[in-house]
């Protein structure tokens, strides 16, 4: 079976997950897509041989659309998602689900009334073969229970546009689920630590950041956000539990040895960094819609990750350390 597309969002992800579902997955094709910029939806339309509609409601309910691929502003994210529910049409949401807590609810309600899972969320560090072969090691008890997870998430540089708070929602997101899927265990508290701000910022960013969390089964977690790094993008992780630890490998590029130095290159974009996932998640993803069933990041983790992310917010607008206050997992996400 093929899996008809429609994408509703034809910016910087848009197109490059259509480029993956026209030439790098296999069992998809893309016929729809939308953009509040028309032209931009013509476009991209066009190079995948797709038709451009006007509205993310026409391209919800095409009878040659199987599936529906959001990838517009995170504002625009939950009319979407529940206009695919209201469809019984599977639909894959770009990070966030939703840019509030209410509104992820309203997804949950929506998708236990349909009574199957149709919402896949995009967190595609779940996709990373390095992460994977983490939590291989952590799942198969080797190094013991996780005591504690330290991450390092650093970009060279960011733009003016960046504030204070995307260093939570934008950036340290990808922790905040990472760490939830890696060790099966909820985040019940956030605090953020503020160090001395480097020069290479603009003014108003408070940069870097350094997040505590607190699992609800004991564990500690910091994450080192630091977006003006200058230097590469550079992700780092490790677990350390009772009788061991696991690290995150960093990705594979020839070591070269010259003029007395040896070194190897660090990535400078997110893009290259996890592309192999993106391939990876997106395959899996349509997989599971042709075999009419759903896996990957719910519609609970995307609950659970913006109610973390508010908590964070508050933390590092009070100084204090905030509880999360997640409502219990229903059984339809056990
Ligand atoms: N998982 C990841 O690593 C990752 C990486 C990048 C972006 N994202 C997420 O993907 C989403 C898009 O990010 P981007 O970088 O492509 O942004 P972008 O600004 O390049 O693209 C967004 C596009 O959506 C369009 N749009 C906005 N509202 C719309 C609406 N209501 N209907 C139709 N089109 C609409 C805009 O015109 C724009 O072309 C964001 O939510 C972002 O957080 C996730
Ligand atoms: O939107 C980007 C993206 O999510 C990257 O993965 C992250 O490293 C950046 O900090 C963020 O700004």
């Amino acid at each position: 079976m093929t899996v008809n597309v429609g994408v509703i969002g034809a910016g910087m992800i848009g197109a490059d997950h259509i480029r993956r579902l026209s030439t790098v997955v296999t069992g998809a094709r893309v016929t729809a897509v939308t953009d509040i910029d028309a032209d931009r939806a013509a476009v991209v339309a066009a190079g995948a041989g797709a038709r451009a509609l006007d509205t993310g409601q026409e391209v919800i309910g095409a009878a040659d659309v199987d599936a529906v691929l959001v990838t517009s502003w995170g504002p625009a994210h939950a009319e979407s998602v529940l206009g695919a529910i209201a469809a019984g049409k599977p639909v894959f949401c770009e990070k966030p689900l939703a840019t509030t807590a209410e509104d992820c609810l309203r997804i949950i309600d929506a998708e236990t009334a349909h009574g199957r899972r149709l919402v896949q969320v995009g967190f595609m560090r779940r996709y990373d073969a390095g992460y994977r072969a983490m939590k291989e090691v952590i799942d198969s008890g080797e190094i013991g229970d996780p005591l504690m997870v330290h991450c390092v998430h650093r970009n060279p540089a960011v733009p003016e546009r960046y504030h204070s708070e995307m260093a939570t929602h934008d950036t340290a997101v990808h922790e905040i689920d990472t760490v939830r899927w890696l060790l099966d265990d909820e985040i019940v508290s956030a605090q953020v630590l503020t160090p001395r701000r480097t020069r290479h910022r603009f003014e108003h960013l408070q940069d870097p950041q350094i997040m505590l969390f607190e699992t609800a089964g004991g564990a500690r977690v910091d994450v080192e956000v630091f977006v003006n790094c200058q230097y590469g993008y550079d992700i780092q992780c490790e677990a350390v539990g009772e009788t061991g630890t696991v690290r995150l490998p960093d990705p594979s590029g020839p070591v070269v040895r010259t003029a007395g130095r040896q070194g190897s290159a660090v990535l400078q974009d997110w893009k290259d960094r996890f592309a192999a996932a993106y391939d990876v998640e997106i395959q899996e993803w349509v997989d599971a819609v042709a075999a009419d069933t759903a896996a990957g990041p719910s519609s609970w983790d995307g609950y659970a990750a913006a109610v973390i992310c508010d908590a964070n917010v508050e933390a590092l607008h009070t100084g204090r350390i905030v509880a999360t206050g997640l409502k219990d997992r229903p059984d339809f996400y056990a």
